[in-house]
């Protein structure tokens, strides 16, 4: 189990630049076992995640060169579809939550898909239901061995349909439109998720031959082609990892800039932080956040009753940001109520925060009531350990803004989502060691 020790109470300054977004990189990866023509990507973030979900790739016998830092490309020419059946991709496979994308495309062009029960955050209930009745209604036959938790699809040919998702699944969306490019026909999906990584995806795979139509709303309708050819692709910068930063920069009243952080593709995130009363300022397509020696104060609605931050689907603010901003207000003046819909064990890390001397009220799982310090009093070291990747995130938000040295072990959970994050973090002035 790795650690970090850190050293709070220090302001912070200087520049720092996201990663690549890692939700969206897992999308795209798997999108290059559509075509056997290359696919050069740029901008991919070196997390542990992606880096598992690549050497996947590699061991499904795509040719993989690296052409650069971020800088990849693929050929799937000889993808070795016995290889889903080994023992290696069954444990392999559990590693991660992103792996379960690549089910759709397999299907799509080899008539079979085989996966695991993928790993990721255990932070509640995640069901892929939206996944599996996504093929099925492709008209792919589906099985489960319960035993293994092994999940398989297969078809001979998939044919276009008209479906309403369950749930506005992001990887369950990203699964079905992978599946479908390649469908007999036309195929329309209703109550799609829309995240800018969704965008990104559908944007990719029109470049490379496919006809989809509705990018950036709930209704996508994909006419099928018979293939798919090579393209080139960036990722957009990481907007869970830009809220991260300016969650730290206003803990730790620090003057930060987040450089090119691609503000059309941030939705709700900006307004959300204003509404803690944080000054964010547009420069160019930068982020400039001043110091708040003041502090920053939570506004009230119009009618003076108390600011519920909650997450819902795009273009709804992520539920990946909840953790962060629960941790900001921990030192805004005024109340908020953090609101988590999507996950039912993504806020039990408040205790820690209690510990540390916050004023937070679980309400129960998906609430609690966050009473801000205004900055009257720190938060105290301690020792903690990283449960899922934001709230360990947010753990080290609180670490750096608190009084004396803290510890946080299980900081692999971090490292699956945050590229280089000490080294980062030191160079605008924190003191932050892996040990
Ligand atoms: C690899 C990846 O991309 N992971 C992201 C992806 O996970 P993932 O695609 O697994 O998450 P889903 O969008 O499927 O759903 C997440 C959870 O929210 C619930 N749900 C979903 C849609 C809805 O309209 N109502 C609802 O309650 C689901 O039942 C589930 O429990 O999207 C999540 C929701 O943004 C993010 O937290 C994850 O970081
Ligand atoms: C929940 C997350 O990731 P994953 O879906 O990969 O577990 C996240 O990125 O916050």
């Amino acid at each position: 189990m790795g650690t970090f020790t850190i050293e709070g109470g220090h302001q912070l300054q200087g520049e720092i630049t996201p990663q690549g977004a890692k939700n969206e990189a897992l999308q795209i990866l798997c999108a290059v076992l559509l075509t056997p023509e290359e696919i050069t990507i740029h901008n991919i973030p070196d997390i542990v995640d992606v880096n598992k979900l690549i050497s996947l790739l590699e061991d499904l016998g795509v040719k993989i060169q690296k052409k650069g830092k971020g800088s990849y490309s693929f050929i799937a020419d000889d993808v070795n579809l016995e290889y889903m059946q080994s023992d290696e991709f069954k444990h392999d496979g559990r590693g991660l939550r992103g792996s379960i994308m690549l089910v759709g495309p397999l299907l799509a062009r080899f008539g079979v898909g085989y996966i695991p029960k993928p790993g990721g955050d255990k932070i509640g209930r995640r069901r892929l239901d939206t996944h599996f009745e996504g093929f099925i209604g492709l008209g792919a036959k589906f099985r489960y061995n319960k035993e293994e938790h092994f999940y398989g699809v297969e078809a001979k040919k998939l044919k276009g349909t008209y479906m309403l998702l369950d749930e506005a699944s992001v990887t369950g969306t990203a699964n079905i439109v992978m599946a479908a490019v390649l469908a007999e026909g036309k195929t329309t999906i209703y109550n799609a998720a829309c995240e800018p990584y969704l965008q990104q995806l559908c944007h990719m795979l029109n470049r490379m031959g496919a006809k989809i139509t509705g990018l950036g709303s709930n209704l996508l309708v994909i006419e099928g082609v018979d293939k798919l050819g090579g393209t080139e692709h960036t990722m957009l910068p990481d907007m869970i990892e830009i809220g991260s930063w300016i969650g730290l920069a206003a803990m730790t009243r620090s003057e930060l800039t987040i450089k090119n952080v691609s503000w059309e593709n941030l939705g709700q995130i900006p307004g959300v932080f204003r509404k803690l009363g944080i000054t964010l300022e547009r420069k160019g397509d930068d982020i400039v956040i001043p110091e708040h020696m003041d502090g920053y104060k939570i506004q009230n609605y119009i009618d003076g009753s108390i600011l519920t931050v909650s997450d819902a689907p795009w273009p709804g603010l992520t539920p990946d940001l909840l953790s962060i901003i629960l941790v900001v207000a921990t030192q805004a003046k005024g109340e908020v109520l953090i609101h988590q819909k999507m996950f039912e064990s993504r806020l039990f890390f408040v205790d820690k925060l209690i510990d540390m001397g916050a004023k937070i009220i679980l309400c129960d799982p998906h609430r609690a009531t966050v009473i801000g310090h205004d900055f009257k009093s720190t938060l105290k070291a301690t020792t903690m350990v990283s449960p899922d990747i934001r709230a360990g995130v947010s753990l080290l938000i609180a670490a750096l803004s608190a009084k004396g040295t803290s510890t946080i072990h299980n900081i692999e959970q971090i490292d699956r989502g945050y590229e280089d994050i000490d080294s980062r973090l030191r160079a605008i002035g924190a003191r932050i060691v892996r040990v």
